[in-house]
C-alpha cells in the first residue's frame, strides 16, 4: 500500500471514549481539522464503520482493536492509546499492517498511586463498611478492625512507575514497603524486594497489584494466593481485571479471611456508563468498587491528551515513532528542503539494498537515511531532493516486501 501524504484537512482522526479536549486542541493547532469525536467506545460493528476511512484512531481502555477491526481499517496509519495499557489493541496485528501504536506511559501514574494510598487508609480503618452501615441508618462507632497505616507493611506486586510512587507515598506515612517484581529493581526509599510472590503475600498487611496484563499475569491471584495472605489483610487491584480471580476474592472476603478490598478493574467492564456493572463483589460492605477510574483525574487526562495527540501529530508530520510500543523507534527532527519518505517493510535481508539500488538506477539522490527494525518489520525513513519525492515513492512501491510507503509533504 503506498500513499502520498494528504492535505491535513483530509486526514481523518477518530477519537473515542471521551479523550480530553486537550487532544483535540493539539490536533487542531497542528492543522488537523477532520476530527470525529465520540464520548463512548463503539461496539465492533459501529467501530468498523467509523474506522474504515480513518487515518488515526485514539482510544482508551474500552475499545477493542482486534485483528479483524485493524484488517478492515484500510487507511489507518497510527493508533493512540490515551492511557497506559495497550492490551486492548492487537499489537502484533497493528505491526503486521505497518501501524505504530503509541500510549502515555507516565501521565496518570501519580493519580493511581494517590487513589490506592487513599483506599489503603480507608480500608485499614474499616471505613467502607462503616460508611455503608451509616447509609442504612446504623451507627458502628467502635475501634474494632480499625488500624493506623503507620507501621504496617505494604506489599507491592509490580514495582514499576505506579508501584514505586505508591511505595514512596506509603513510606511518608510510616509504612514499611516490600515489593515483588519479575525484574531486579532498584528499591526507592527503604523498600525491600522479595523474591517470591508467596513471601510478599504472607509478609504484607496491604497487598496492591501494579502489573500489566500479560500471559504471565493472567489469573496471577487466585484462591491459593489469597489463602497465602495474612488473615485480616487488605487487597487492592488497580492494574487489570484479568489478573485476579474475582469469585475467589469474593469468597475470601465472605469467609472473613481478608478484611477488605478495593477493586478498580474487572475482567469484564461495562462498555458505557449506561450499561449495568455485574460482579460477585457487589453488596460486600468492606469492598470499595470503583469504575476503572484509577487514572481518571482531570490533570492526568489533560496531560495524556497532550502527550498522545502530540505523538500522533509527530508521526503524521515527520514520521517520528519514538516510544511506539510495537514498532521500530526512529527519532526525527522536522525536515526542510527535502522530501521525506517512510517505508515500512517485512524484515527480510536485502530490502534496503534494493531501495538503494532502485534509487541509484533512477538517479535519485539520497540526502539522509534512518533505519530501525524489529524481528518482523523494518522502518526506513529517507530524505531525497524535493523534486524527486514522487519518483522515489513510485520506486519504493515496487520493492518486494513493502507493507506501506508514504511521502510526506
Ligand atoms: N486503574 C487505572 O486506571 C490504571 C491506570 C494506569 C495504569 N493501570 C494499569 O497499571 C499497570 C501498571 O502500570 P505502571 O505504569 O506501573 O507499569 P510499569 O510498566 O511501569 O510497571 C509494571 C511492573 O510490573 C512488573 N511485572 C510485569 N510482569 C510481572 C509479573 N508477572 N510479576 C511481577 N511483576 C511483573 C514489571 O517488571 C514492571 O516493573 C498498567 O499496565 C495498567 O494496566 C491502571
Ligand atoms: O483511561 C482508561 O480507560 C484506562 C486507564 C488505565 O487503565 C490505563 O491503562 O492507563
Amino acid at each position: 500500500m503506498a500513499q502520498y501524504s494528504l492535505e491535513k484537512d483530509k486526514i481523518k482522526i477518530l477519537l473515542l471514549e471521551g479523550v480530553h479536549q486537550s487532544a483535540v486542541d493539539v490536533f487542531q493547532r497542528a492543522g488537523y481539522s477532520n476530527i470525529e469525536y465520540h464520548k463512548a467506545s463503539l461496539g465492533e460493528e459501529a467501530l468498523q464503520t467509523a474506522i474504515k476511512d480513518a487515518h488515526f484512531v485514539g482510544l482508551r481502555s474500552r475499545t477493542q482493536l482486534t485483528d479483524n477491526v485493524i484488517a478492515k481499517a484500510e487507511k489507518l496509519v497510527g493508533i493512540g492509546c490515551f492511557c497506559i495499557g495497550t492490551n486492548q489493541v492487537n499489537l502484533k496485528a497493528a505491526e503486521k499492517h505497518g501501524i505504530p501504536v503509541f500510549n502515555a506511559p507516565f501521565s496518570n501514574t501519580r493519580s493511581v498511586a494517590e487513589l490506592v494510598l487513599g483506599q489503603a487508609i480507608m480500608l485499614l480503618r474499616g471505613i467502607p463498611k462503616r460508611n455503608a452501615a451509616a447509609h442504612r441508618g446504623e451507627w458502628l462507632k467502635n475501634a474494632i478492625g480499625s488500624f493506623e497505616a503507620r507501621g504496617k507493611t505494604l506489599g507491592v506486586i509490580g514495582y514499576g512507575h505506579i508501584g514505586t510512587q505508591l511505595g514512596i507515598l506509603a513510606e511518608t506515612l510510616g509504612m514499611r514497603v516490600i515489593f515483588f517484581d519479575i525484574e531486579d529493581k532498584l528499591p526507592l526509599g527503604n523498600a525491600q524486594q522479595v523474591h517470591t510472590i508467596e513471601a510478599l503475600l504472607s509478609g504484607s498487611d496491604v497487598v496492591s497489584l501494579h502489573v500489566p496484563e500479560t500471559k504471565q499475569t493472567k489469573d496471577m491471584i487466585g484462591a491459593k494466593e489469597l489463602a497465602q495472605m495474612r488473615k485480616g489483610s487488605i487487597f487492592i487491584n488497580a492494574s487489570r481485571g484479568t489478573v485476579v480471580d474475582i469469585p475467589a476474592l469474593a469468597s475470601s472476603i465472605k469467609e472473613n479471611h481478608l478484611a477488605g478490598a478495593a477493586i478498580d478493574v474487572f475482567p469484564v467492564e461495562p462498555k458505557s456508563n449506561n450499561d449495568e456493572f455485574i460482579s460477585p463483589l457487589r453488596g460486600l460492605d468492606n469492598v470499595i468498587l470503583t469504575p476503572h477510574v484509577g487514572g481518571s483525574t482531570l490533570e492526568a487526562q489533560e496531560n495524556i491528551g497532550i502527550e498522545v495527540a502530540g505523538k500522533l501529530v509527530k508521526y503524521s508530520d515527520n514520521g517520528s515513532t519514538m516510544t511506539a510500543v510495537n514498532f521500530p523507534e526512529v527519532s526525527l527532527a522536522q525536515h526542510t528542503g527535502t522530501s521525506r519518505l517512510l517505508h515500512i517493510h517485512h524484515n527480510r535481508p536485502g530490502v534496503l539494498i534494493k531501495i538503494n539500488q532502485a534509487f541509484a538506477e533512477q538517479g535519485i539522490n539520497i540526502a539522509a537515511q534512518y533505519l530501525q527494525t524489529t524481528i518482523d518489520i523494518g522502518y526506513v525513513v529517507m530524505e531525497v531532493d524535493s523534486d524527486q519525492g514522487s519518483k522515489a515513492l513510485e520506486q519504493m512501491k515496487l520493492i518486494e516486501g513493502t507493507i506501506r510507503a508514504r511521502l510526506l509533504r
